[in-house]
């Protein structure tokens, strides 16, 4: 696992015309990698009291791209090579962060044609209320001239400013056509979080917006949006339909719900999943055999909300806190929660999102502790991007900025997240599996996506159909009354039944016939083959057959499939029981070895502690830390042990003299011998002068007792 940091990067936009005709001027110097405030506006601002006096920072990115740089030159230093390592099994996620109208949706989507109605902008640069805006909205939707035109999707992305988005899915489906030794299979998902609720973009609009999604956490302690729609798609027309069905729902969510886009987040994820047949080492005499790689890697492309609601939050918990008041910038989550809702433009997402990259920044420069709390939970956005942000992922955030004077603000606060980002580093590693019954798993993944569609298509189709029968019905009702009419006209009461279908059949070969059938002989069968058609009914009937031939054969072969899905899911169910078994296992010796390692500690403590008493007793270590109170119970247990070792010493010479005393009783020690111990040869004498040396009788006479009177003197008491 390697550690990466998070690239971050800065891009200012031209000015715009507005900022143009105002005569906007430019205070940010750019370099290379560094973004300082020019050396002429400095003094301005801070008379302007919009720069705190000797303030002159320097901002330091992995690359600053001015407004002259354009995509294509943004997409190739920042993305394509992170995307790219998407086919290598690494998540990759790249964000654009910054002030509404700075650019991020330029950056991530390209230049687009003007999708909103001028209120929307004129909003963002007004900062006209919510409810002022639905007001006018309203009052807009009665006026016949100022209707909102509907986008036309598919023309969205055939852009020459292609966005990162659409130039990283433009390399990823290139390169994947050119690899012939790995399958591919790739699913989307789109997904907006606004006001903390999460919407499904490629459902369609009604559902769209009824269904607001959770986010949960997994098993895996990975959280996920819980009915969020993978769509599988198969190549870049595909793909590219997706984003722009997303992007129409959005749209049609600022038009007709007020939500407004430059306060939504939106998440496009790429999910790319492989196969990749490599050959096995070869074993002597065995025929060459393959393993499957499985690659899987997510793609995450994020374009956030516009970051001045963040910093107009941070501003209130700034003054409060200048005031004494009960909030600060770095509150608990109930403050935090009680600013955010006292201003209804302020985004939960995008202040927490800040505040855990605040966080993890501090924390990767040891102001905080290690093992500090990082508040991933606090908001749906920072759940879902909690892999991006110090986890398994290379990241990359494009800060969007715009250098007038007017904005310094705004440009000031960006470029301070930035900086905080930089910092962060994550543990990115290639999500990579050798599996045998993956190959297998893909092929019926990848042939149930196909057929799913195909069923899709027939039953489209078959909508289709059945409008064409309908009308073809019609037509035969039409000519079947008409002939209804001519025969009765011509009726005679007379005339024998065979006359009358000969002149049916003479009027309209095959048309008569239904009319036969369903008027005269009260058969109500329709053989299609036996009718004659306009040219436009035969045309229709021959899809017919073919579209329900094709029915018939898909949904045999998804209940085939079916069939085999639940075979792999048996296997997969014993194989999980026996993963449970190993894991129950696993953990046991988990446990043991745990327990083992905590008395492993304990004995360690133990040695160091006698070690240090050895010394304490040896060379007097650490007697000067000693309190008066412990200092005595040092001595009192000094005095203890040399009083023991007296004892013991006195012990083992009464034993000596008792033993060759009773050497002596044995014989075994000469007269002289026992005269020079005890000055006299007299056993009695000798007895009374150990009594005499030892006035403890008890010591004394167990120390007889013990003694083995059967066992010769060894020679060293002596
Ligand atoms: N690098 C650029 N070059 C030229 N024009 C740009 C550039 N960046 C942004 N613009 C223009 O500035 C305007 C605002 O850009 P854009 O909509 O991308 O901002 P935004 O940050 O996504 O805003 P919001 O947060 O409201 O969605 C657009 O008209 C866009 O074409």
């Amino acid at each position: 696992m390697a550690k990466v940091p998070i690239q971050v990067y800065i891009r200012f936009r031209p000015l715009s015309p507005r900022e143009f005709d105002l005569g906007e001027s430019i205070v940010w110097n750019l370099n290379k990698n560094t973004v300082s405030i020019e050396s002429d506006e400095i003094s301005i601002l801070t008379q302007e009291r919009r720069l705190s006096p000797n303030y002159n920072p320097t901002f330091h990115f992995d690359h600053c791209f001015s407004w002259e740089d354009n995509n294509s030159v943004v997409y190739n230093k920042v993305a394509r090579e992170v995307v790219l390592s998407a086919l290598d099994g690494y998540n990759a996620t790249i964000f654009a962060y910054g002030q509404t109208g700075s650019g991020k949706t330029f950056t991530m989507l390209g230049e687009q044609e003007e999708i909103q109605e001028s209120l929307v902008l004129t909003q963002r640069i007004a900062n006209i209320s919510d409810d002022d805006c639905l007001r006018i909205k309203n009052s807009q939707k009665n006026s016949p001239t100022k209707q909102p035109t509907k986008l036309d999707t598919t023309k969205r992305f055939e852009q020459k400013n292609k966005g990162i988005i659409v130039a990283a899915l433009e390399d990823i489906f290139s390169a994947t056509q050119d690899c012939c030794d790995s399958r591919f299979f790739f699913t989307c998902s789109y997904m907006e979080i606004y006001n903390e609720h999460v919407y499904d973009l490629l459902k369609n609009p009604e559902e769209f917006t009824n269904e607001i999604l959770n986010v949960i956490e997994g098993p895996d302690k990975e959280f996920f949006v819980r009915g969020l729609g993978e769509q599988v798609v198969n190549s870049i027309d595909e793909v590219l339909e997706k984003l722009a069905k997303g992007e129409e729902n959005r749209h049609y969510a600022a038009t007709n719900l007020n939500h407004h886009s430059s306060r939504s987040h939106t998440i496009f994820r790429l999910n790319v999943r492989s196969l990749k047949m490599i050959p096995k080492q070869k074993v002597q005499d065995e025929d060459e055999s393959f393993e499957n790689l499985a690659i899987e890697s997510v793609l995450n492309f994020v374009d956030l909300a516009g970051s001045e609601r963040v910093n107009s939050v941070q501003a209130v918990a700034e003054t409060e806190r200048g005031r004494g008041g009960q909030f600060s910038v770095i509150s608990t989550k109930s403050d935090i929660d009680k600013v955010l809702a006292e201003g209804k433009n302020i985004n939960t997402s995008l202040f927490y999102l800040c505040q855990v990259i605040n966080k993890l920044s501090e924390k990767k420069l040891g102001i905080i502790k290690n093992d500090s709390h990082i508040p991933f939970r606090n908001s749906n956005l920072t759940k879902i991007l909690r892999s991006s942000l110090g986890g398994n992922a290379r990241t990359c955030i494009i800060c969007t900025a715009t250098a007038a004077r007017s904005q310094f603000e705004q440009t000031l606060s960006t470029l301070r997240f930035g900086n905080s980002a930089r910092s962060i580093t994550n543990k990115v590693r290639a999500n990579i599996r050798t599996e045998t019954n993956t190959q297998l798993l893909l092929t019926y993944e990848q042939d149930i996506a196909n057929l799913k569609r195909e069923v899709e298509l027939a039953y489209q189709k078959d909508k289709l159909f059945s409008h064409e029968i309908s009308n073809v019905k019609q037509q035969l009702e039409q000519k079947v009354n008409h002939l209804c009419k001519k025969v009765y006209a011509k009726y005679q009461p007379n005339i024998e039944w065979y006359t009358i279908e000969k002149t049916i059949k003479s009027w309209a070969p095959g048309i008569g016939e239904v009319f036969l059938s369903k008027h005269l002989y009260k058969e109500n069968i329709l053989h299609w083959d036996n009718y004659e058609f306009s040219e436009e009914g035969y045309e229709c009937v021959k899809n017919l057959k073919e579209a329900s031939a094709t029915k018939k054969q898909l949904l045999r072969k998804l209940g085939d499939l079916k069939n085999s899905s639940s075979c792999l899911g048996l296997a997969n169910l014993s194989l999980q029981k026996e993963l449970e078994k190993y894991k129950t296992l696993v953990e046991g010796e988990l446990t043991e070895k745990k327990s083992l390692q905590t008395e492993l500690t304990e004995i360690k403590k133990e040695i160091v502690e006698l070690h240090d008493s050895i010394d304490m007793y040896e060379i007097g270590k650490g007697l000067e830390e000693l309190s008066d109170e412990k200092l005595a119970e040092f001595e009192r247990s000094i005095l203890l042990r040399i009083d023991n070792v007296k004892q013991e010493r006195a012990l083992r010479g009464y034993t000596a003299l008792i033993k060759k005393i009773q050497a002596k009783v044995i014989g075994q020690v000469d007269d002289e011998t026992f005269r020079q111990l005890f000055g006299s040869t007299d056993l009695d004498w000798g007895i009374k002068s150990i009594e005499a040396a030892n006035p403890s009788r008890s010591n004394l006479d167990t120390s007889i007792s013990t003694v083995n009177t059967e066992s010769p003197l060894p020679l060293s008491l002596s």
